[in-house]
């Protein structure tokens, strides 16, 4: 039986994968969204025009990446609605916002000014009605040892040259800002919890939980 059918997802059902960076995202993005026969949306980052220069200069580069990075998941934000959902996203518009920008703003990358226009454009994106929440945010989480670990492995050189602090720094703000996120249901799955590369049956047991965390949220919306 097709595993959405066996779990009761349905089939207009957003699912957004969120974390930091090298974590695992993609790989579970499309693993899902195969096991579930749902569209993608991914985070392009080999056409990006700007991420080479911004990790040679963020001070330079951090507005123009950032007003980037917004115009391209508002175009997917818009596909994802057209198509009336089905889909699994590679990382969430929050975290562009509550992560990246928030951080290179603390560190003197952004100025007041560039920060707070970024912000009032975010701000006036969330409000068209392209911007349903997502029904479900999935949460990565991993050791920072194992993410060092993985952003090594996959080889990006732009990402293998930045100092390690950036990274150490970047997961402990996740941790931060997922413990105080409340936009959408989180499901929080730790990346020792299932192994797609050697056995990509450990898919079933994903998808059970968001079977069930969906049906819990529509029961506490019954309610209201
Ligand atoms: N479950 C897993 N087990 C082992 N390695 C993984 C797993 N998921 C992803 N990886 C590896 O970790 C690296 C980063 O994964 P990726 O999905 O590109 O992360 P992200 O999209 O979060 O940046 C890649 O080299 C990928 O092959
Ligand atoms: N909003 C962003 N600001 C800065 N850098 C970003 C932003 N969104 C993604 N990135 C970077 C981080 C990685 O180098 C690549 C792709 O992210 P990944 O987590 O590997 O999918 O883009």
């Amino acid at each position: 039986m097709e595993l959405r059918n066996k779990y009761n997802i349905p089939s207009h059902t957003v699912i957004t994968i969120a974390g930091t960076v090298g974590v695992g995202k993609s790989t579970l993005t499309t693993s899902l969204a195969n096991a579930l026969g749902f569209r993608t949306s991914f985070e392009k980052v080999d056409t990006n025009p700007y991420l080479d220069q911004f990790y040679a200069d963020f001070k330079r580069w951090s507005f123009h990446l950032q007003v980037y990075f917004l115009a391209e998941r508002f175009k997917e934000q818009k596909r994802i609605f057209e198509y009336g959902g089905g889909f699994i996203q590679d990382r969430s518009i929050y975290e562009d916002t509550g992560i990246f920008a928030q951080m290179h703003y603390e560190k003197g990358n952004m100025s007041e000014v560039d920060f707070q226009t970024y912000k009032s454009l975010f701000d006036a994106m969330v409000m068209t009605p392209y911007f349903p929440h997502p029904d479900l945010l999935i949460y990565l989480e991993g050791s920072i040892e194992d993410v060092i670990e993985r952003i090594q492995r996959r080889g990006r050189p732009m990402e293998q040259n930045t100092p390690i602090d950036y990274w150490i720094e970047m997961h402990k703000r996740y941790e931060q800002w997922i413990n105080a996120f409340n936009t959408c249901p989180v499901l929080r799955l730790n990346i020792h919890e299932y192994d797609l590369m050697e056995n990509e049956e450990s898919i079933e047991p994903i998808i059970e939980r968001i079977g069930y965390m969906l049906a819990q949220t529509a029961a506490a919306k019954k309610f209201r």
